[in-house]
């Protein structure tokens, strides 16, 4: 490899021929990983490369079958997660895993009363680190008043608080926007500036590159490079990952109609709690062969929109119509069979039965249809056809499995990702809702999904695209609105829009231009945006 890294003095973790079998699955196959003290190391590779795995290894979560594992330069066992506390490792998942009705202070401490007890004490503590690391983290908030970027800053300030010197993020930026993204780098930097190691794993290359200070590929289990990123471009390290060249991205024709496929009117829904409406008279259509993106800061009412829509809540006024035909009433079940897919933001919660084979997991939400029947009566799930499915599924969107009998919680988070889409995308929708649908897939994987969904698209399919990632959203869609506080702005063009342009849209600054941006900053109601660390979202 060119550039390579040269390493100085004892590195924070040095791992070394590091392998880890699953049954029917090499995960890691005789790793090399050294991070030097005091620097950002990313970990890259396609989806089900081995990279969760390297880093449950390292955090003690789980146990390497061969191989060692050399922190500060002492060999460590690394039973269990205390574990690698006790040796100064810390992680940061990336399900947070923050009691909502706790107070950060509350969070914090949880688990580490011993440190330094559950009063001023800690408080003190916690300030202290705030400040050290510029992470803007106020002890007595309360955590369902913060937006994702908090959220994210007091899970490592958790890590920090037990003492971790090496601090390890599992796909950081997949949740958080633009300008959050800048600012946890911001923080990653004071963290090394101060003498700690950061290791994480991210499949956004051009951040990547932006951020770190070496880059470790893994392709199918092993190290292939590591690299230093000074002179390479994230199609470099692309093809480092797959091993071969990558195609170019294609342009695209519009191939947007005037058949309206479904159509939002004067949708609002209110707030059981009686606070702001979640929902405020939303209009929207989708065309057939249309995609509609909705840019925004999370919790703004993207996941409301996708549940009134799915028949999940109903909305407290306005229309939701499929085709012509009024479903404003209607369940789940009713509006699926209806032709309307379903990619949902939480695949653990409410897409995947994870303790079940891949093959039932393929008729999950369509265990109704007649086409997954057989017997007398129709009255059993025809287990044949839908394991010739899912086999046709694991073929076509490139599921890496060792087979379609293992469960879906044993594949890696992207290979999850590509068996939803390849389910919702082969029962023909005619519209589609997908919110983040390529969140945690690799490039390559992510190329594909969107080739997919610009297939369909040219079928006739329409598409609510919801997303954080504002290359997805500029090259799918035919329009981009942004929603704010439950309000849905005026249409973006994406060949034209800048980021700024939706960046100030998203977080309500004034001067937004290129549309009419929905509602304007109110003072005493915050959106969660960045810039101002401890506002939360409402959420
Ligand atoms: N608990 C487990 N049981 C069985 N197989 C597993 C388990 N955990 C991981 N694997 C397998 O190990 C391989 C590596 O998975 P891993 O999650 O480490 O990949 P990854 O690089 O993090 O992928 P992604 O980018 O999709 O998150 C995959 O083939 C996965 O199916």
């Amino acid at each position: 490899m060119t550039h390579r890294v040269t390493h100085h003095g004892t590195p924070a973790v040095e791992l070394h021929g590091i392998t880890k079998r699953f049954p029917g699955v090499v995960a890691n196959k005789d790793i090399e990983l050294t991070v030097d003290r005091g620097t950002v190391h990313a970990i890259v590779g396609e989806n089900g490369a081995g990279k969760s795995t390297l880093m449950k290894i390292l955090y003690g979560v789980q146990q390497p079958d061969e191989g060692t594992i050399t922190v500060d330069g002492t060999v460590r066992t690394l039973r269990t997660p205390s574990d690698a506390i006790a040796a100064g490792i810390g992680m940061v998942f990336q399900h947070f895993q923050l009691a909502d009705n706790l107070t950060v202070l509350e969070n914090v401490v949880l688990g580490a009363e011993k440190l330094h007890g559950i009063g001023d004490a800690a408080r003190r503590r916690i300030r202290e680190i705030s400040t050290s690391y510029g992470l803007g983290v106020e002890p007595d908030a309360l955590v369902a008043d913060l937006g994702v970027g908090a959220r994210q800053r007091i899970e490592i300030l958790k890590v920090l608080y037990r003492g971790a010197k090496i601090v390890i993020l599992d796909e950081p930026t997949a949740v958080l926007v633009p300008q959050e993204v800048d600012e946890l780098f911001g923080n990653l930097r004071e963290l090394k500036a101060e003498g700690l190691t950061v290791v994480f794993i991210s499949h956004k290359l051009d951040e990547v590159l932006k951020v770190a200070d070496a880059i470790t590929v893994i392709r199918r289990g092993s190290t292939v490079a590591e690299v230093d990123p000074k002179g390479v471009t994230p199609r470099d390290l692309a093809e480092l990952m797959v091993g071969s060249e990558l195609p170019s991205p294609s342009t695209d024709e519009s191939t947007v109609t005037d058949t309206p496929l479904l159509t939002i009117e004067g949708t609002s829904l209110a707030d059981p709690a009686g606070g702001r409406a979640l929902l405020d008279g939303i209009d929207l259509v989708i065309h057939a062969g249309e995609v509609v993106g909705i840019a925004g800061v999370e919790g703004n009412g993207q996941a409301e929109l996708v549940e009134v829509i799915m028949g999940m809540r109903e909305p407290s006024s306005g229309r939701i119509l499929l085709g012509d035909v009024d479903t404003s009433d209607w369940q789940v079940r009713e509006i699926r069979e209806a032709g309307i897919g379903y990619i949902p933001e939480d695949r653990h919660r409410h897409a995947l039965l994870l303790e079940a084979p891949l093959w039932e997991n393929v008729i999950l939400g369509h265990q109704t249809d007649r086409a997954n029947l057989t017997g007398p009566g129709g009255l059993l799930i025809d287990a044949a056809a839908a394991k010739q499915e899912t086999r046709e599924i694991v073929e076509q969107f490139d599921v890496r499995t060792p087979s379609i009998d293992v469960t879906s919680g044993s594949l890696s988070g992207g290979n999850q990702q590509k068996l939803i889409i390849g389910r919702e995308m082969r029962r023909n929708p005619r519209v589609l809702v997908a919110a983040h649908p390529t969140r945690g897939v690799d490039v390559g994987a992510q190329s594909a999904i969107w080739d997919h969904i610009k297939q369909a698209r040219r079928e006739g399919l329409g598409v609510l695209l919801i997303s954080a990632d504002l290359e997805e959203l500029v090259g799918l869609s035919d329009t981009i609105r942004v929603i704010l506080r439950g309000r849905l702005s005026g249409d973006f063009d994406p060949d034209v829009v800048t980021r700024e342009q939706l960046g100030a849209a998203m977080t309500g600054a004034t001067g937004a231009t290129g549309a009419t941006a929905a509602g304007g900053p109110t003072g005493t109601d915050h959106t969660g945006a960045a810039g101002t660390p401890t506002d939360g979202g409402s959420r």
